[in-house]
């Protein structure tokens, strides 16, 4: 795990001994857009046209974020359109790297051995965290975004020439709304685990953890009242939630020591996940090797040893019973 200064990698880990022992997640740097008509988003320089095979996205399966891309990748019939690279789980001294096991692809771009050389190829004196996903140009060899809120976004609405233009997670009518549970699930939930998980002081780790829990009992709650998190349909929103959920039993409880309660113990949250994952092409980005080998793996600061646990016993494909709240909404 590491960084770039000025286009040279340093292995180092987080700090937080500037912020009371507090997790803080660095804002990501690339940050444009593709659009339908290739002109640049408001407020930006550089615009990307949307073109079939133009863009290639490197994740990782084990990432919550990068989940988020395949997800959309894969929901809006993209696979033929948006290629993709796998980052090999396991994540250290030379941070992501492109090792050739266990189902990671190797670069199929460039041949090279590390992710940090993407972001080096991009911006020689980049300097900041090299992480997944990348939505990068092969037109223009650079990097487009590598924030997953964003490219989302632009899987959502800008490759409907090519995807399936029927299927919308970010619907202009909900956005406010959207936007609005997003703000908290980000905070608490997606990123709270990590809060909970990282921290370097008890009480860094118990706030999060008290807000955190605090939060899915309030999704918990709202949930046993609609079948989804905003509105009557599937959205951004739950799917960004759910990359946090399927990891959850598996790694965050342990790891991250998020242990109050498993999603499982949440009756209506542990149905709704089950009614995510068993959504057609879900299952398929699901990748529980991955997922628990880089966690337990690659974090030795919170997991010395490395050795990962060989439970829980988890089954997503169980019948649930979401249909019930279908018109509740
Ligand atoms: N804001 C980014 C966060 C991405 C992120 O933090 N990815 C993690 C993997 S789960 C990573 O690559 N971390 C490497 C590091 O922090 O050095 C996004 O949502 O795209």
């Amino acid at each position: 795990m590491g960084l770039l200064v000025d286009g040279v990698w340093r292995d180092q880990w987080y700090d937080t001994a500037k912020s009371g022992g507090r997790f803080e997640r660095s804002a990501s740097q690339f940050r444009d857009f593709v659009t339908v008509d290739g002109k640049p988003a408001a407020g930006r320089e550089r615009g990307f046209k949307a073109e079939p095979g133009r863009y290639h996205l490197y994740v990782s399966l084990a990432c919550p974020w990068a989940h988020r891309t395949l997800i959309f990748r894969t929901l809006k019939k993209l696979e033929d359109v948006i290629s993709v690279s796998v980052v090999h789980h396991h994540m250290g001294a030379d941070g992501w790297t492109f090792l050739k096991e266990d189902g990671a692809t190797g670069d199929d771009l460039y041949g090279f051995d590390f992710l940090h050389q993407i972001y080096t190829k991009a911006d020689p004196h980049y300097s900041g965290r090299v992480t997944v996903p990348v939505l990068w140009d092969r037109k223009t060899q650079t990097i487009v975004s590598n924030e997953s809120a964003e490219i989302i976004r632009m899987l959502n609405e800008a490759f409907d020439e090519w995807g399936d233009a029927s299927v919308d997670f970010h619907p202009q009518a909900l956005r406010e709304e959207i936007d609005a549970v997003n703000a908290r699930i980000y905070n608490d939930i997606n990123n709270g685990v990590y809060k909970t998980g990282f921290a370097t002081t008890q009480s860094a780790y118990e706030e999060a953890f008290q807000t955190l829990f605090a939060a899915l009992d309030d999704v918990e709650e709202r949930l046993s009242r609609q079948r989804y998190l905003v509105g009557n349909r599937l959205t951004e929103a739950d799917w960004r939630l759910f990359t946090t959920l399927v990891r959850f039993d598996a790694v965050y409880v342990g790891h991250f020591k998020c242990n109050l309660r498993r999603i499982d113990d949440y009756p209506n949250l542990s149905n709704y996940l089950r009614e995510l994952y068993q959504v057609s092409g879900i299952a398929g980005t699901v990748d529980m090797l991955h997922i628990k080998a880089h966690y337990y793996g690659s974090h030795k600061t919170t997991n010395p040893t490395g050795i990962v646990p060989l439970g829980p016993e988890l089954d997503f494909t169980e019948p649930h019973n979401r249909e019930r709240l279908a018109r509740a909404a």
